[in-house]
């Protein structure tokens, strides 16, 4: 709807998960401020394929998607990836595949230790906690928070061998407390699905309804760039002009939260930014800040996939037998168990010594030391990342057990043999690949299509690595009681792919990303390289704040979405006690 006024004390850009987080904190700790979200996509709380869990991933290229290309990737073969965005009321966790886990303790204490005091696992663990509602969670999860998380109790018969498996076969153990900052082992993790409804619970739907009438959001609406008056040393920020021209104004603050993609391009479209991205695109630069966009870092995977016996059934029914379609959608909406539910999440979070033996670990440590010395990457992030691959406690493999097929060869065709058949996939997730990529604006089109060049596999330590995760996805699969549930490996196929010149090809030419692109306004000293300081404000100017995924300063293990309404948080902490005590 339209705003009542054009004069609010808070702006906040991107109604997307850390933006709606912290706009209902602000609007029940500021009772007294006016508060707007602007999102440039429209609310849909009447979405299916976004309510309904087991629709996931079904709004990806649609109309609540960014859908962004990458540049052609050279490394890859000269691919073109997507970047999937939320383009919704709810941003990008109304369209994820609802994964709820957390990183290690280390990881987070790494935040305090590049330069950002008072960011560590006991801040962030408390503030991530009052995001949860984890029904029968380990003691220490959040019960109050407005996001639910539950461990799906449909388990299919051939997923429920893949904990035992693991463990049995490898030694690596369950971990049934995984989400207080131990992830390594075998488990089957949450998902941010409300146990109550069988909803997505996700931000639109949980923090907003909690905020009061000071907040408006202001849907269908674009930023343009925000606006700045100089006063002093710093640049305030006096609102933002809208795509249709029109100006809102703010007396506190403003506030980016429109992702790691579109946070760092509209910091540019403003005047923050790199001297050569501004000055090829005209843009008077205000603030020289070489570090916005990026250390753009993501989470890689390729996947292995298995064709199950006949007498195993998966969540592939619903891509080929209409009538379950019906059937299934008709339960859930009727609120009986459907395998429209979703299924539980396998999730293996393990170390290198535990995929590869302390030899093997070792030569990886080694190659990846030798490839970022030669390669001259010594910028913060990397050398954490460096120093890490020592911590044992520390994931740097994520193995995740998918019901169903899932896979760049595709769902067999109609009229093929194999369609109709069941799988299961094992998605082998490189933790902390140490290539870093990019976003900026495009120079001859600044308001189109952001310039992405994620630069994935583009070492020499990525790829080694990301081959030995997928081989040891094949070897879980050829150890029991797991092998006895399948028949034959669908991709990449056991005839196809045996040397590891040809487990290398597959890699390179199956490689995608895990949708959490993260780091592209670090909060980092300015010295580093940072975007944002530890109170989240943008290096050189006075009140402009980025509270979403781009300010991640070290790549974390886990998916993201927990550490995101963390931050937010976190953020609505920070800027609560500003508005109490101005500077
Ligand atoms: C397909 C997919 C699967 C994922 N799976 C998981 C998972 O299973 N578990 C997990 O933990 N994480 C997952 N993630 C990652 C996680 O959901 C995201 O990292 C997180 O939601 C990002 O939050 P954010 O606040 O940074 O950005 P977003 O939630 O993307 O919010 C940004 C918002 O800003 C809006 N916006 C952008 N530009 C403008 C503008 N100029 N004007 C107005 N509005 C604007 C956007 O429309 C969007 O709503 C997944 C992500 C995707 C896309």
């Amino acid at each position: 709807k339209e705003p009542c006024a054009q004069v609010f004390d808070y702006i906040i850009v991107g109604g997307g998960t850390g933006g709606n987080a912290l706009a209902t904190r602000l609007s029940q700790g500021l009772p007294g401020s006016k508060i707007l979200v602007i999102e440039a996509g429209p609310a849909a709380p009447d979405e299916l394929g976004i309510n309904v869990p087991g629709r996931k991933g079904s709004t990806l290229t649609g109309k609540y998607d960014w859908n962004f290309p990458t540049v052609a990737q050279p490394q890859l073969g000269g691919r073109v990836l997507r970047v999937a965005r939320g383009k919704v009321l709810g941003g990008s966790s109304a369209l994820n595949l609802l994964v709820w886990d957390r990183a290690a303790k280390a990881e987070y204490d790494a935040w305090e230790k590049v330069g950002n005091p008072g960011w560590n696992f006991a801040s962030m663990m408390a503030a991530m906690t009052r995001t949860e509602n984890y029904t029968g969670g380990p003691v220490g999860s959040g019960s109050h928070g407005p996001v639910h998380a539950v461990v799906n109790p449909l388990v299919p018969v051939h997923e429920q061998a893949f904990v035992p498996t693991v463990a049995g076969a490898f030694g690596i153990p369950e971990n049934k407390d995984s989400i207080r900052g131990v992830p390594i082992g075998v488990m089957l993790q949450p998902k941010s699905i409300d146990p109550t409804n069988w909803n997505r619970s996700y931000s639109a739907n949980t923090y907003l309804p909690k905020a009061g009438a000071n907040l408006q959001v202001l849907t269908d609406t674009q930023v343009a760039r925000v606006n700045f008056a100089k006063r002093g040393p710093l640049f305030h920020a006096t609102g933002v002009t809208l795509a249709n021209g029109s100006v809102v104004s703010a007396r506190r603050e403003v506030v980016l939260a429109a992702g790691s993609i579109q946070t760092p391009t509209l910091l540019e479209l403003s005047g923050i930014g790199q001297t050569a991205v501004l000055g090829a695109a005209n843009i008077t630069q205000l603030v020289n800040l070489p570090g916005v966009g990026e250390s753009y870092q993501d989470h890689l995977r390729v996947q292995v996939s298995f064709q199950l016996k006949d007498n195993y059934s998966s969540i592939d029914v619903l891509k080929y037998n209409t009538t379950a379609v019906t059937v299934e959608l008709n339960k859930w909406l009727a609120g009986d168990v459907s395998l429209y539910d979703d299924v539980a999440g396998g999730i293996l979070f393990a170390n290198w010594a535990q995929l590869l033996g302390a030899d093997g670990a070792g030569a990886l440590a080694t190659l990846a030391h030798d490839t970022a010395a030669g390669l001259g990457w010594d910028d913060v992030g990397t050398r954490k990342k460096l120093k890490q691959l020592a911590d044992p406690t520390i994931p740097q493999v994520e193995i995740i057990f998918s019901d169903g097929y899932t896979g760049v060869k595709g769902y067999p065709a109609v009229g093929t043999p194999l369609r109709g058949k069941n799988f299961f996939t094992l998605i082998a997730g490189l933790m902390h690949p140490l290539s870093r990529g990019s976003v900026h604006i495009n120079a001859t089109d600044p308001r189109g299509n952001p310039v992405i060049d994620p630069r994935f596999l583009n070492n020499e330590y990525d790829v080694q690595g990301l081959v030995g995760i997928a081989q040891f996805c094949r070897r879980i699969a050829h150890a029991e009681p797991l092998r006895s549930v399948w028949m034959g490996e669908y991709e990449p196929g056991a005839e196809a792919v045996q040397t590891e010149a040809e487990w290398r090809a597959y890699v390179l030419n199956s490689v995608l990303s895990i949708y959490h692109p993260m780091g592209t306004a670090a909060m980092l000293p300015r010295a580093d390289g940072g975007v944002v300081d530890a109170r989240l404000k943008v290096h050189g100017t006075a009140n402009l704040r980025v509270v979403d995924a781009s300010v991640i300063p070290v790549q974390i293990s886990a998916h993201i979405q927990t550490a995101v309404y963390g931050i937010a948080e976190r953020a609505a902490e920070i800027m609560i006690a500003a508005a109490a005590s101005p500077a």
